[in-house]
């Protein structure tokens, strides 16, 4: 695919909006428009006549209009002083009007302003301007197969934010189980015996607190309606119902793990676990099994943290979970919590088998403080990024090159994988190249 059909890209300054439109890297002459498009059509220009541009790094705002097919998405944000904010509009060729999508997942705090490149149709890779290269590369999906599937369920417009982070990390790992059969006690036992390579993915339910159960340790207890809004936002990678309680993982819970390198462990029922492996997170998925019922039920009524309803309706459920193990495809793994010593050691065995489980790929560039002038399609899978780190200095522009190829994981979540590395020395403001 070659440059121009990929690098279909305008932007321009919030503030000039209304009165003028400056292609900043091409030459181009200023070009007139009378036109506001909120709520009203986009300008001609926007529409037929759209090229590769940069933001003006030095006004407040930045536009980005990228076409996909009959629609132009246009990403604009702005930063003055304490308020910052980015936002994304549709605007839709065939019927000549604007729609304003859902937009899930968590979006990139908006700085000195952003580029936009169309990759395959399917989502626009985000360079932000003048911020630190763990923070600069943002995915925007607007038809990938999560954004399809979303906009079949909610039945609007959907764009999804993913951030790009570089390398790759060890695996996560869900465990799954029926209510009492371990689960909780084999994790805790893997997180002191590993605190410095597993992390907890702590989730919010709408239960109340255990004794002894602290909020944000071993759960977010939260609030039924603010949940239910968060579910909304897209903040969440999966929810279930479970025993008349409401629960869920946020992205957040597995990124911030994932993100300082260590391997993220979920506990979450089984229809969660059936969320999750339908979703991008790629993770190895263990069903813990009771030796027997009767052990099952003996252990939740030993364990004493709930009424004697509570432990029937979870008796009940267990039933039904252990029937929903065996769906082919869905667990990877099975191991029986008989013999609770031996049953820790089979799964740790499981977890040291897993060969993602190598360091953190570290980048060839740490730091990136740099202007961003723009980006381009170099080919397939390559992507160059122009910076500088002064802002306006011509003598200290230069090249990043940023290899997409092993791609894993989207929206909701993180887009992992990249390798980042420059092709010319980028001189004084950038550290660690
Ligand atoms: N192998 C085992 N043998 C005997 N008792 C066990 C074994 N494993 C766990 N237990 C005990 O069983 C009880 C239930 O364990 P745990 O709380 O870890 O279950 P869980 O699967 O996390 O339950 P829930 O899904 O309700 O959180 C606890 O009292 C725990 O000490
Ligand atoms: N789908 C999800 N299930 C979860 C999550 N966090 C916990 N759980 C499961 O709920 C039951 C009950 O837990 P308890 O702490 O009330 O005993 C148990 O099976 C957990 O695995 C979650 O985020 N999503």
């Amino acid at each position: 695919m070659n440059f121009s059909s990929y690098a279909r890209v305008i932007c321009f300054c919030v503030d000039d909006w209304l009165r003028s439109l400056f292609f900043l890297s091409r030459g181009k002459g200023r070009i007139r428009s009378s036109t506001n498009l909120m709520g009203e059509e986009a300008p001609e220009y926007l529409l037929n006549n759209l090229e590769l541009a940069a933001c003006d790094s030095e006004s407040t705002g930045c536009r980005t209009a990228t076409i996909v097919g009959n629609k132009t998405y246009v990403v604009e944000g702005s930063e003055d002083g304490s308020k910052s904010w980015i936002n994304v509009k549709i605007f839709d060729k065939l019927t000549r009007s604007w729609v304003f999508p859902t937009v899930l997942g968590i979006k990139p705090v908006q700085q000195k302003g952003h580029s936009a490149l169309l990759l395959k149709n399917e989502q626009l890779l985000i360079v932000k301007m003048d911020s630190t290269l763990d923070d600069c590369i943002w995915f925007l999906e607007v038809d990938s197969p999560f954004v399809k599937e979303q906009k079949e369920i909610l039945g609007t417009e959907v764009v999804a934010w993913s951030k790009g982070v570089i390398g790759n990390a060890p695996k996560p790992i869900v465990i799954s189980g029926p209510s009492g059969v371990g689960k909780g006690t084999l994790i805790n036992k893997l997180m002191k015996e590993f605190p410095s390579r597993c992390g907890f993915s702590v989730s919010h339910t709408t239960r109340a607190p255990r004794e002894k159960e602290l909020d944000g340790v071993h759960y977010h207890f939260t609030e039924r309606s603010i949940m239910e809004k968060d579910i909304r936002d897209g903040k969440f990678l999966e929810f279930a119902s479970v025993h008349g309680n409401l629960y869920g993982t946020s992205i957040e819970a597995v990124e911030a793990v994932t993100d300082s390198g260590k391997r993220c462990i979920l506990d979450i029922d089984v229809q969660g676990a059936k969320s999750v492996r339908a979703s991008s997170l790629d993770a190895i998925f263990i069903f813990i099994t009771p030796p027997s019922f009767e052990e099952l039920e003996k252990r939740l009524r030993a364990r004493g943290t709930e009424t004697e309803e509570q432990v029937q309706k979870r008796l009940r459920n267990a039933r039904a979970e252990l029937d929903e193990a065996k769906s082919p495809g869905l667990f990877d793994h099975i191991l029986v919590n008989d013999d609770l010593e031996s049953c820790y050691e089979n799964l740790k065995k499981l977890l040291a088998s897993d060969e993602t489980a190598d360091p953190l790929c570290q980048p060839s560039v740490k730091i990136l403080k740099a202007h961003v002038s723009h980006i381009e399609s170099k080919a397939d899978h390559k992507t160059l990024i122009h910076c500088s780190a002064s802002g306006t200095n011509a003598a200290t522009h230069s090249l990043l090159m940023l290899d997409m190829s092993s791609l894993k994981g989207g929206a909701p979540g993180r887009t992992r994988g990249l390798d980042v590395y420059a092709l010319e020395s980028l001189g004084d403001g950038l550290n660690g190249i």
